[in-house]
Parts: structure tokens; sequence; C-alpha cells
């Protein structure tokens, strides 16, 4: 292959079954936000490899996620909405990898498919986001505010029951024109969202993890692949970023725990300091009324286990019809 002969840094791969006849197939859903993300792993790939871009295609993929845009996601239920035909394009065959924002991932993939490479997490953050109001405190009693994540509805509402919440589903571009309509007075999105889309300007009020905790895997990006993929898994292993594997593993054991979906309002954080791993998780009731919150403190390598075990405990607090609306 002409194009890795002249590469900076010629991978050991010249038996390689990609290069531009026929190019590694990267699927992902079609928003500005997951395109950002594709397009960043395709240039992380480009570089750890040396290969043109004309060694990679982008395939987007519809997913009902984004074919259903007048009910919130909670409503639509089962898991999976902005993952199931990502999915099935792979085990098809008809994709080689799938780049994913890991917040909308469910905790388990079906069989044969693996999320084996992280790209390093962004800020963890929420945003507030308002034209006219610093942060959650300034709003004025009975302001309206727009989201459709359960889990921050029931943190606004835990800081704020005077709030009114109104359902604000889209992406982040219909999210921001719905503000400026005025539907809402706030609203809220992802630190690590709008810095990918190069809007970074709009997040000048992240709101501190102990206010608002983050969701599981909050801005982190994963690659699923095909298991029995051992060229593909070769090809990725030069640009996972391991420290954020780990943080992943803790806040993914507590989801699958605690049985999560977008149903569930669950916040959590992972961090690190050296080989030490600190895990925060609360649940919420969905109206706010309760948060039950624990920690967990450990090797860095022990991450799955303290996540399964502060899930165990949550749910022994929480009891059965936690997450009912009450
Ligand atoms: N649920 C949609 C979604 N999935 C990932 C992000 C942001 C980027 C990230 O957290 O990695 C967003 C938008 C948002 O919550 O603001």
């Amino acid at each position: 292959m002409q194009s890795e002969a002249r590469a900076p840094r010629p991978a050991a791969r010249s038996s390689s079954r990609f290069g531009a006849h026929a190019p590694l197939r990267i699927g992902t859903r079609g928003s500005p936000l997951a395109l950002a993300q594709a397009h960043e792993t395709r240039a992380r790939l480009m570089r750890a490899h040396g290969l043109p871009e004309s060694a990679f295609e982008i395939v987007v993929i519809k997913t009902t996620g984004d074919r259903v845009l007048d009910r919130p996601l909670s409503e639509i239920g089962g898991k999976g909405l902005f993952t199931k035909e990502i999915e099935e394009a792979l085990l098809d065959g008809r994709i080689d990898i799938a780049v994913h924002s890991m917040k909308d991932m469910p905790a388990q993939q079906p069989e044969g498919l693996v999320i084996a490479c992280y790209l390093e997490r962004e800020d963890v953050r929420d945003a507030f986001i308002s034209s006219r109001h610093a942060g959650i405190a300034a709003l004025p009693p009975g302001a309206r505010v727009g989201t459709s994540s359960l889990r921050r509805r029931a943190q606004l509402r835990h800081f704020r029951p005077d709030l009114e919440v109104v359902e604000f589903r889209g992406n982040v571009q219909t999210r921001l024109r719905k503000l400026a309509e005025g539907v809402a007075e706030a609203t809220f999105l992802a630190v690590a969202g709008l810095r990918r889309l190069g809007m970074a300007d709009l997040a000048a009020h992240p709101i501190a993890p102990e206010v608002m905790l983050p969701a599981v895997a909050q801005g982190a990006i994963g690659i699923e692949q095909r298991a029995a993929d051992d060229e593909v898994r070769a090809l990725l292993a030069a640009i996972d970023h391991a420290p954020t594997g780990l943080r992943l593993a803790a806040e993914r054991a507590l989801m699958a725990g605690l049985d999560g979906s977008c149903r569930t309002p669950i916040g959590a954080l992972a961090e690190l300091d050296g080989d030490r791993l600190r895990l925060r998780a609360e649940i919420l009731r969905p109206d706010g009324s309760e948060r039950l919150a624990t920690e967990r403190e450990g090797p860095a390598s022990d991450g799955a286990a303290m996540g399964a075990d502060a899930a165990a405990e949550l749910r022994g607090r929480a009891g059965p019809g936690f997450f009912d609306w009450g």
C-alpha cells in the first residue's frame, strides 16, 4: 500500500485487510456530535498508524432514538435506543467499528460484540445553559427548565423543588433553539459534547459534581467491535486510554448492578488518583424527593467490584418502587 509506505510511522500491519481499497468502516449516528466523535476517532487512528483518510469510511446509521423525536426517550422504552441498529450493522459485517457516546450505551453488549477501546475522557460535568442566569441557584422561583434527562430532572428538583421541568428533546442544536425561543429559561448540556462541537463558550457555567453528579460514563467515547476481530482489536489498542477504561469499569458495573437505563435517575463518577479509584454514586426518586448516595475507595483494578458493591448497597437502601413515579 503506497499510502502506508509514505507514512511517518509505518504501522506493522503490512498484511492488514484495511486500506484505500478496503477501508475500515466506522459506524456512527448522524448527529453533529456523533459525527464529531467519529471524525476524532478516525483522526486518532490515522495518526497512530500513519494511515491516510482514504483508509477509512464513515458509515452513518439512523437509530430509533434519532427517528422518534416527539416523545421522551424514557417513554419509548427499551434499551439501546441509540445503539441497536448500529450493533446490528457490526454483527452483520456492514461496519468494522462503532463509535459511541458511552453515556448512551446499555450496561451489557450483545453476544459477539465488545468495547475494548476508550478515548481519553473529556470533562465529565453538566453545564448550566441560560442567557439570563448564572446557575441553578440564581433561577427565579418557579422558573421553567428544559431537560429530557430523568437524572437531571430529579437532581434539579431535589435541589430546587419549586422549579418546573419541561420536556426538551433533540440534539444540542435543537435544544439551544428551544432555549432561544423562550420555551424554558435554562437547560443542561454535557460540557464534553459542547467542547466536541466547538461550542465550549456555551459551557461557561459547569455544575460541580456535588450538585449534579454526572451520568454514568458521561464525557467518554467508546469503540465497539466484533469480539473475534483480532485485527481491529490490535488497531484500536494503539488509541486506547486505559485510565478511562478503569473509570468506566466502575461506573458501568454500578449501572449494571442497578439495572440502570434511561428510566432510572442514577449519577456516578469514578476518579483516579494514582492507582486508587474513588467512586461516587447516587440514585434519586424521579420526582427528586429523595436522594441516596454512597462512595467507595480502593485499588483502581477493583473498580468493577466497587461498582457492583455500591449498587447492592443502594438497591438495598432503596427498596422496591424507589424508581416509580410517586
Ligand atoms: N444523551 C445524549 C448525549 N450523549 C452524550 C452527550 C454528551 C457527550 C458526552 O456526555 O459524552 C449527550 C448530550 C448531552 O447530554 O448533553
